[in-house]
């Protein structure tokens, strides 16, 4: 019975699971916290990397380990493997402008042709264009760019030789200098932002084993949705991913090039596409609002699902965070339609899982429009666990909505990788759920996508 490990470094935390290379069955995990901020010395990664592996029991046993991260986050080294500064995350707005200059320059077509993608503040080539501009003594010693996911697997493999950096195609298409169709790195672009070429990770094929680190195996890991993407295995449905970022995606054979930028024309882990849209707020909405009425997550939940479905005319608009779907990195959030006959905690606490799903509804549709399957959702991610939100999902999305067994389902993706890179076969393994999904249904909520997005344009009109 091998064993095969994967991580998940995501915003708040990293997980490590243990599971049974031939059956998938968990045999152990562990996790530890991340620093707060949207900007992050990697070395913490580094360090909570190595405290979830310890509360996991170590890899000592472990045959085969790959990596799944929070995707876009900028790394950059110097010559000799050193941080030049710490990480700019995807969730980092201060290159808004340096996006919008992208942007003007070549076009928004252009770029969705080019690398499937228009460029917002949480991409990595609008955080190297920020740096050029801004920290031009940072950016000199610059001599390579990776992601956090790449850096975690180069560190694991013991190398500090920036040429051994081994990226996959899930996250390099995140970058905006990555063209997912071609699989070639548009090192022009990378230019046009950043006024010089720099040293990419190598990007392996779905399952090649990278440089390993003694008996251990190292798979190439992935971008964080496409590792739940592989972990949960959707099937035809859409997932929807609630942790820090709100995401919605689906598996595609094509790849959009969406010139409006709502639709992100990712890759997968497989050699497939992976249309995403992601919000800036998701989770930790909820965990404000909670704290706004001075009540656990539960009571939360419990508040939410007292409240009629509407919030009778309550509208949460989730911009706390400033908003990358739509663009707008500099809004925040507000409640419209308070009257003193709905100004109660439970229609406030139904509004905020509302206004975060109705995000992601939106994402829904534009996922739709680009041919995407989004006849059932799926709900990974922390926020699956609020009973609420599993209950009001499917009146938002209007469609069916699956929400497999709490779980860490990036960190089983790279499971699932690592297991794929062991036996050496064609075709992943496949790792059946220990636990039945549950399955939610319920009535559209009249009315709730119209007023939602009334709300949402008093931002875009201004
Ligand atoms: N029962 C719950 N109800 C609502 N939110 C929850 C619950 N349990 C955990 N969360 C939230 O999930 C988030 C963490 O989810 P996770 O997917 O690990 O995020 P990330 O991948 O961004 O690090 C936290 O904001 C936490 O408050
Ligand atoms: O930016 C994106 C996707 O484009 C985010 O999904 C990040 O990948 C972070 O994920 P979480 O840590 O919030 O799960």
């Amino acid at each position: 019975m091998p064993l095969v490990a994967g991580v998940d470094s995501s915003t708040q935390s990293c997980k490590v699971v243990i599971r049974d290379a031939d059956t998938g069955a968990l045999v152990r995990q562990g996790r530890a916290v991340h620093p707060e901020g949207t900007e992050v010395d990697p070395q913490a990664w580094w360090e909570a990397l190595h405290t979830a592996i310890a509360a996991a029991g170590g890899l000592d046993d472990v045959s085969a380990l790959s990596v799944g991260g929070q995707q876009h986050g900028m790394v950059c080294l110097d010559e000799d493997g050193r941080v030049v500064r710490p990480a700019l995350l995807w969730n980092d707005t201060r290159s808004a402008k340096a996006a919008t200059d992208l942007t003007e320059q070549l076009g928004a077509q252009a770029w969705a042709d080019a690398v499937g993608l228009v460029p917002v503040a949480s991409f990595t080539i609008t955080k190297l264009r920020w740096l050029a501009e801004h920290e031009p003594e940072h950016a000199a010693r610059v001599a390579a760019v990776c992601l956090p996911h790449d850096w975690l697997t180069w560190k694991l493999s013991g190398s500090s030789d920036i040429r051994d950096l081994v990226t996959d195609r899930s996250d390099a298409s995140g970058t905006g200098y990555f063209d997912p169709r071609a699989n070639n790195y548009r090192r022009d672009l990378l230019m046009l932002a950043f006024g010089r070429d720099l040293l990419l990770p190598k990007v392996a094929a779905p399952a090649e084993a990278v440089r390993g680190n003694g008996s251990l195996i190292l798979g190439p890991g992935g971008g964080d949705n496409a590792a739940a993407g592989f972990g949960v295995d959707a099937g035809d449905d859409a997932v929807v991913s609630l942790g820090t970022s709100g995401t919605v995606f689906a598996r595609s054979r094509t790849a959009p090039a969406d010139p409006s930028g709502i639709v992100a024309g990712f890759a997968d882990m497989t050699g497939q596409f992976l249309p995403l849209v992601c919000t800036l707020n998701a989770a930790r909405i909820l965990d404000a609002t909670a704290r706004v009425l001075g009540v656990d997550l539960p009571r939360l939940s419990e508040l939410a699902l007292q409240a009629e479905p509407g919030a009778e005319g309550v509208t949460l608009v989730p911009y706390f965070e400033g908003e990358r779907t739509p663009n707008l990195p500099d809004a925040t959030g507000a409640i419209h339609g308070v009257t003193l006959a709905n100004a109660t905690p439970a229609n406030f606490a139904r509004a905020a899982v509302e206004g975060m799903l109705s995000g992601l509804a939106e994402g829904l549709n534009a996922l739709a429009a680009q041919g995407c399957s989004v006849s059932g959702v799926r709900i990974v991610g922390g926020a699956a666990q609020s009973e609420a939100v599993r209950r009001i999902a499917p009146t938002v999305f209007g469609v069916p909505v699956v929400v497999p067994a709490p779980g860490e389902y990036v960190a089983d993706g790279a499971a699932r990788q690592a297991a794929w890179v062991l036996t050496g076969a064609d075709t992943p393994p496949v790792f059946s759920p220990a636990e039945r999904p549950e399955r939610f249904e319920a009535p559209l909520t009249a009315g709730l996508a119209e007023r939602y997005t009334e709300a949402a344009q008093h931002y875009l009109r201004r």
